[in-house]
């Protein structure tokens, strides 16, 4: 018996049409075009990818996208005033800033100077706040991507063992406040984690953000258990170049009950819920 696979693409074809009914809605009743800034500092590969994904979705969705590109020995002074410039833009709705920064930039500065209301990854202190406290606002679009893959298991989250394996500002600790608030019995486990392998065996539900890939194998998964993947983890396979998660897929997908795969799970979940909450911005920033 193989796991059922949780399709990604397909889940996030259908949340982006959801988003193109209410970016055309918006348009017709209000005369505005969701619209996303995205920040870019150096020339990251990886971001590259992910930025030129971004930039399609949003026009397959009708919205508009506008990369900046700032180069990596940009000064904080220069970032801070690129944001404060698209703060006061009344035609941006949602600001990311691609992180991680180069060394020399102050990301935790950078988050907290993006006006809340315009910040589409959810990583302000005052979103994360409003997370933390039971009042979600601009959720993390991971871990939003995340709870929707979830719901197409398992209708009602009410109860279940969840582990969460990774404790990042990003994904691991804004999941578990998700899963909390859907009724779940959380634990977040982390390298200093004590028999992980035991945990997440008991586990009804694991979620794999740890970066490293193929960490997690079939010893460590209950059987019939759900498994969502986060990681994207490019590793050398005979001199070519392949995406992997953090779950060894071929050995977990003969356990799990469902699994997502990588790429094609959670990579394009993220891309979805971040056009889902730049309109959701748009929304709430009408005058
Ligand atoms: N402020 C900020 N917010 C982020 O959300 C953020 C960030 N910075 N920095 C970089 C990471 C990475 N990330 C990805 C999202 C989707 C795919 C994605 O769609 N991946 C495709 C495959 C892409 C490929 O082929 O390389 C997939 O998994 O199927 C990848 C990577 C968002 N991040
Ligand atoms: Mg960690």
């Amino acid at each position: 018996m193989m796991a059922q696979l949780i399709d990604g693409k397909q889940l996030s074809d259908q949340v982006l049409q959801e988003v193109a009914s209410e970016v055309e809605l918006l348009r017709a009743e209000h005369d505005i075009v969701p619209t996303l800034a995205v920040v870019l500092v150096g020339e990251d590969p990886a971001s590259q990818v992910y930025v030129r994904n971004k930039v399609k979705r949003a026009e397959e969705a009708g919205m508009c996208s506008i990369a900046h590109r700032l180069d990596a020995e940009c000064t904080q002074d220069v970032l801070n005033k690129l944001i404060d410039h698209l703060n006061n833009d009344p035609k941006v709705h949602g600001i990311l800033v691609q992180l991680p920064l180069p060394s020399h930039l102050n990301d935790e500065e950078v988050i907290a100077s993006i006006h809340p209301a315009k910040d589409v990854d959810g990583f302000h202190p005052l979103n994360v706040g409003a997370l933390a406290s039971g009042r979600p606002s601009l959720v993390p679009c991971t871990p939003q991507g995340c709870m929707i893959m979830l719901s197409q298991v398992h209708p009602d989250l009410s109860g279940k063992n969840v582990v969460v394996v990774g404790r990042s500002n990003i994904v691991g600790k804004p999941m578990a406040a998700l899963l909390l608030q859907a009724n779940c019995t959380v634990t977040i486990a982390h390298s200093r984690t004590q028999n992980i392998e035991a945990l997440c065996l008991n586990a009804d539900i694991v979620v794999a953000a740890v970066g490293r890939a193929e960490f997690i194998n079939a010893d460590w998964i209950k059987p019939g258990a759900t498994v969502i993947d986060v990681g994207i983890n490019a590793i050398d396979v005979d001199g070519k170049r392949k995406l992997v998660g953090d779950v060894d897929f071929e050995s977990v997908a003969r356990i799990a009950g469902a699994i997502t795969p990588v790429p094609g799970g959670v990579g394009p979940m993220t891309i979805a819920c971040l056009l889902l909450n730049t309109t959701r911005a748009a929304k709430h920033q009408l005058a």
